[in-house]
């Protein structure tokens, strides 16, 4: 969808995601520090299928897991994690490399507690969220991945959750941190551009098995005639007058 022109005629929409990352362009800034991780795996709560995902959600009541630095000013707290992927493993991630389509993306999601008394509030400003984007590719068997797909049967349909208890969120994570990172937003209703989005540069593994499991959630309600959510991934949007920065050169 094109920007919507406001009488100022300034894009009120033009900061939005995914988007495309040409490499080349994406210049290593000296600034930029190394991305500060402190999960603890006490504080995952539980998981639910929205419908349109599932979100594993975490307890965010007070700085217990957080990230800082990286291109961030604060603390940033971890409220919630989620996946997209496609029909097939030819296509699914958001976020697109150098023209690179991979087969799913992890979208971890992190609040402005430092400057915002609520999760609601730092959604309506631009340095609100912070959401480390992980691209999947297809290799072999992914035990960290597994314990969440192993929950998968019990949140089977939209509205359905289930406790997750101790779930050590930093060992699904790459060992290189290094990252790109952009300002943009919600790659979902409702599009707020509150998100500095931070991709990293290295992929994780998923098997072709454990991402068929993903497609055999449903995007409908226990009573209804099951539909399944074969693919919830939305299309590159238009950089405008962003930059995406590297962490290394
Ligand atoms: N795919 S994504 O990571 O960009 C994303 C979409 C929606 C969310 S949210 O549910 O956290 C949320 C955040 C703010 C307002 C409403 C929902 S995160
Ligand atoms: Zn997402």
């Amino acid at each position: 969808m094109g920007a919507s022109h406001s009488h100022r005629n300034k894009h009120c929409h033009s900061h939005q995601s995914p988007i495309n990352i040409c490499t080349k362009k994406a210049r290593h800034d000296p600034i930029l520090k190394p991305l500060n991780i402190q999960y603890d795996s006490k504080t995952s709560k539980r998981i639910v299928n929205m419908g349109h995902c599932f979100n594993v959600e975490f307890d965010d009541t007070a700085d217990m897991s957080v990230i800082n630095d990286g291109p961030l000013t604060g603390k940033y707290r971890l409220r919630q994690f989620h996946f997209h992927w496609g029909s097939t493993d030819a296509d699914g991630s958001e976020h697109v490399i150098d023209g690179k389509v991979y087969p799913a993306e992890l979208h971890i999601v992190h609040w402005n507690s430092h400057r915002y008394p609520t999760f609601e509030e730092a959604a309506k400003h631009p340095d609100g969220l912070a959401v480390i984007g992980v691209l999947l590719k297809i290799g072999e068997k992914n035990p960290v991945l597994q314990t969440i797909i192993d929950n998968l049967g019990q949140v089977k349909t939209k509205g359905k959750e289930h406790m997750l208890i101790k779930y050590e969120l930093s060992s699904m994570l790459p060992k290189d941190l290094n990252y790109w990172t952009y300002p943009g937003s919600l790659t979902t209703e409702p599009y707020f551009e509150c998100v500095t989005w931070i991709v990293l540069q290295h992929a994780i593994p998923i098997s072709s098995a454990q991402l068929t499991q993903f497609r055999g959630l449903l995007c409908t309600a226990e009573n209804e005639k099951p539909v399944p959510i074969l693919e919830n991934h939305r299309r590159v949007q238009r950089l405008h007058d962003r930059v995406a920065r590297s962490s290394c050169t």
